[in-house]
């Protein structure tokens, strides 16, 4: 029943995607041949040992450390809207239905795009493809772990002049393992008071801690990760009660070793502990993946049936950054094509 031509026409939703993370090799020989840009070498699939990590990455700097090489090509608003828009043509060729594309604007900035612009064109890149491919977006604007408090807050107040315009909340993301949340408890206090929903990177290169200090202080409604949750069982009972979602990536997990491998990844656990998880790409170019494949191995790795995997897409739903009438159309969607592929009963 499982076959891949059954998990690729499967609805599906991401939540967790960075943009810069999700560039086609093609892509980038085209935007360093129209910047004038220099690259080690001029064939896509040359190219890819660039963007992607191999079999041998140890950890999740050594995974951040792909991204350099990337962002050097996104610095200018026809690069912004174009990997935009191709996102949503790469989500829709795996049916996914509704994406939330996550970048951090203070890292588009070296040609003197202000942080609104940069938003601003992603946020246009993504309605285009959005009419273009029949997938619904969502932007979510980072702050950087590594940045300092005031272009943290810039980025903040950036994105609540978007709220209802294309962005749906604010993150924080990388090198969780020298930079803990509470370092930025008051870059977090700027959005709650302007009203912008909140997911944070947690438990992913650090301990259940930092999952608990994400949602007790920063005020997180949603968890990047949490692979590490399961640490400490009063934190996961915690973000159980409080129906926290927890935007898994399984691929990049693995890559990231925030477990050192499948048998130690805990989502059957969580499951069955009745965590509200969702499953997600995180960056399609670095990882080498993408929603189906994502479907896949779990399916292979953990036995999931079909209904299984049925409720983990619609935990995606649930979780989205959506007004409720939003949410209440995208779930009647996926229902209405679940049922003509004889999945709902
Ligand atoms: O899994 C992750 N954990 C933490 N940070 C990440 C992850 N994936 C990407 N980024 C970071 O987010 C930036 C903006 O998209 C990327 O440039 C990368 O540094
Ligand atoms: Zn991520």
């Amino acid at each position: 029943m499982l076959t891949q031509d059954l998990l690729s026409r499967l609805p599906k939703v991401d939540l967790h995607l960075h943009l810069d993370g999700s560039v086609k090799p093609e892509t980038i020989l085209e935007l360093a041949l129209n910047q004038g840009l220099e690259l080690p070498v001029y064939d896509k699939d040359e190219l890819i040992p660039h963007m992607r990590v191999n079999e041998e990455c140890g950890s999740l700097t050594e995974y951040l450390s792909k991204f350099d090489f990337t962002t050097r090509f996104l610095q200018s608003a026809e690069a912004l809207e174009r990997v935009a828009y191709e996102v949503l043509e790469q989500s829709a060729e795996h049916n996914c239905k509704y994406v939330e594309v996550r970048f951090a604007p203070q890292l588009h900035r070296h040609q003197g795009l202000t942080v609104e612009e940069t938003i601003h064109h992603v946020v246009e890149g993504l309605k285009r493809g959005g009419r273009q491919f029949g997938v619904r977006a969502g932007v979510i604007a980072i702050c950087m772990r590594n940045h300092d408090a005031a272009s943290n807050l810039e980025v903040v107040r950036a994105a609540g002049k978007f709220v209802g315009k294309g962005v749906v909340a604010v993150d924080l993301a990388g090198d969780e393992a020298s930079y803990p949340p509470e370092f930025f408890r008051e870059v977090f206090a700027e959005s709650r008071r302007l009203g912008i929903p909140v997911t944070i990177h947690a438990g992913e290169a650090a301990g259940a801690g930092n999952v608990y200090e994400a949602v007790a202080n920063l005020g997180a409604v949603r968890i990047g990760h949490g692979v590490r949750l399961k640490e400490n069982a009063s934190i996961l009972a915690m973000v159980k009660d409080r129906r926290i979602p927890l935007e898994m990536c399984p691929i990049s997990n693995i890559q990231t070793k925030a477990v050192p491998g499948w048998e130690a990844y805990p989502i059957r656990e969580y499951l069955e502990q009745g965590l509200l998880v969702t499953i997600n790409t995180d960056n399609p170019s670095v990882s080498g993946t993408n929603i189906t494949k994502e479907y896949s191995v779990l399916a292979d790795r953990f036995g999931f049936t079909t209904p299984e995997l049925v409720k983990l897409i619609m935990n995606g739903v649930e979780a989205a950054f959506l007004e409720e009438s939003d949410k209440l159309l995208l779930k009647r969607e996926m229902e209405n094509e679940l049922s003509s592929l004889g999945l709902l009963n």
